[in-house]
């Protein structure tokens, strides 16, 4: 295929604001990419390089020699030049570099240019877009739409997926099974204002596990081997060796599991979320030692759990894990019980409860009816679409944060509000630095970013709002703290506030 016929699909992808029309021209393009070009051109597609590292920065990019008349490039092409780029290495490497993307420049047009700056800038990257080719893939490859999320929800990566699908069809994507030591999607958990509506989406009997507010780690091991992965599948295993270390323990030779790893105080009561947090970051420094508790077992010794109802899953946890590192959790018959158990979960200094069915199987990926969480307080995961420039004490930092609900039906994001409220003179700083990375436009009062960063919003209420796009916008809206652990395609959407609005 094309590179020029690749930028036009994405192009006209961004033009339309129509699901349906942005999906068939996403399976046309699929569809028409050769066998060896499906990799690199599904990852395009989705605003992403299949190369992890190229090593070009801004400095070689501004550089580029002026555009080509033609279109002449394939998307094989481009991606055996990154290819070629991203092997560079040892010394000399920097000239060597510039002088690779140079030539792929020059073979490249204006418009191809633009594109591939993006590419290389990480500026074209959507999450939102992925759900998209999800079901592009489904159309192109003539498989349905489930097995391709299944997949993917396996194996966590669209290029593979998209490989299988369009090559492969429905049987290379049934292929597609939990593998010990790569990690999957986890399952989420809906939320409700109340344990009562919690039991009325699970139904009862049901389980309330204590909702710890640390972060969440699947821990994978295979023999002596273990691997600690994050929310967002990303591995961390060399920032924590305790749980490494707990799980080395476990009679077990090859499980599963899935929890929540947690900063305690000397009397065992949780200690703020940042402690935790920063830990597990990449940057900060370690400060207190990490428990893992964990909730679920999804394969022990060869058989895999994930079909398996909730109760054969806990009990094989139970034996398979020993009692301190389990999740305080109550099984129920009645209202009363759930609310006891509440009560005392919030007592013992922790978030909430996560209400679960015990018949239903690990959904991986999902956000379902069966697992139910209750917090005392409302909060919701927006994205940061804009800051304004701070006055007075805040002058010289960003501080007015504009924020976000997602809104599936387009891909796109819907402001709801500002706030500058709850921001520590260390966060302020952080998010000033952060902010200026993703900035796509700065203005002397407003700076626009890439809509990236999640951060947790609390709020006293929603109101209608004819200022506002969506007709909604939050009142005494607050920072509580940023989240790097959930991408802006899992943030929360505006149906979600609009049914709080409702009072749904
Ligand atoms: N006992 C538990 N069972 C399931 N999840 C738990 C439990 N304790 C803590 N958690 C955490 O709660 C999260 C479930 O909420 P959800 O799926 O909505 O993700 P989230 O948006 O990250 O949650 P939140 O924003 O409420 O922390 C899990 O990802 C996990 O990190």
């Amino acid at each position: 295929m094309r590179f020029v016929d690749l930028v036009a699909t994405s192009a006209a992808v961004s033009a339309t604001s129509s699901r349906k029309a942005k999906v068939e021209l996403l399976a046309d393009a699929l569809r028409r990419l050769g066998p060896e070009e499906v990799v690199a051109g599904s990852a395009y597609l989705a605003g992403e390089l299949r190369q992890r590292q190229t090593g070009v920065g801004w400095a070689t990019l501004r550089d580029a020699p002026p555009p080509a008349g033609e279109p002449t490039l394939t998307v094989g092409a481009v991606d055996r030049a990154i290819e070629e780029i991203s092997k560079v290495g040892g010394a000399g490497s920097q000239a060597r570099r510039r002088e690779l993307v140079g030539a792929l420049f020059s073979a490249a047009t204006a418009d191809e240019q633009r594109h591939l700056i993006g590419l290389f800038g990480g500026e074209l990257r959507q999450g939102a877009q992925a759900g998209l080719l999800v079901d592009a893939i489904a159309r192109a490859g003539e498989v349905p739409v489930t097995l391709v999320r299944r997949a993917l929800l396996l194996a966590g990566d669209l290029k593979e997926v998209s490989t299988a699908a369009l090559t492969g069809g429905a049987a290379a994507l049934a292929e597609f099974t939990l593998r010990v030591g790569r990690p999957l999607a986890p399952m989420l958990a809906q939320s409700a204002a109340s344990v009562d509506d919690a039991l009325a989406a699970t139904g009862v009997p049901a389980v309330v596990d204590v909702k710890l507010d640390g972060i969440r780690i699947q821990v994978h091991r295979s023999g002596d081997e273990v691997a600690v992965f994050t929310r967002s599948l990303d591995d961390i295993t060399s920032r924590l060796p305790e749980v490494v270390a707990a799980v080395r323990a476990l009679p077990a030779r090859e499980v599963v599991l899935d929890g929540e790893a947690m900063a305690l105080d000397e009397t065992g009561r949780p200690r703020p979320f940042q402690e935790t947090a920063s830990r597990a970051a990449t940057r900060g420094r370690p400060v207190t030692a990490l428990t893992p508790y964990f909730f679920d077992l999804l394969h022990l010794d060869g058989a895999d759990l994930l079909d398996a109802p909730g109760r054969d899953r806990w009990a094989a946890l139970a034996e398979a894990v020993p009692e301190p590192l389990l999740v305080g959790r109550t099984a129920v018959t009645t209202p009363a019980e759930a609310a006891d158990a509440f009560a005392a979960a919030l007592a013992a200094g922790q978030e909430g409860v996560v209400v679960k069915s015990p018949e239903s199987p690990y959904d991986v990926g999902r956000r379902g009816a069966a697992w139910v969480k209750v917090k005392p307080r409302h909060t919701l995961d927006l994205v940061v679409l804009a800051v304004e420039w701070g006055h007075g004490r805040r002058k010289g930092w960003l501080s007015n944060l504009h924020l976000g609900a997602r809104d599936p039906e387009t891909g796109g994001f819907v402001m709801l509000g500002k706030t500058f409220k709850g921001l520590t003179d260390e966060l302020l700083r952080w998010q000033t630095e952060r902010f200026l990375e993703l900035a796509v436009h700065k203005g002397d009062w407003v700076v626009t970013v890439r809509p990236e960063q999640v951060v947790e919003i609390a709020f006293d209420g929603v109101q209608a709002s004819p200022r506002y796009p969506g007709g909604v916008a939050l009142r005494f809206a607050r920072v509580l703290r940023y989240r790097d652990d959930k991408p802006a395609a899992e943030a929360d959407t505006i149906d979600t506030v609009r049914a709080i609005h409702n009072g749904t």
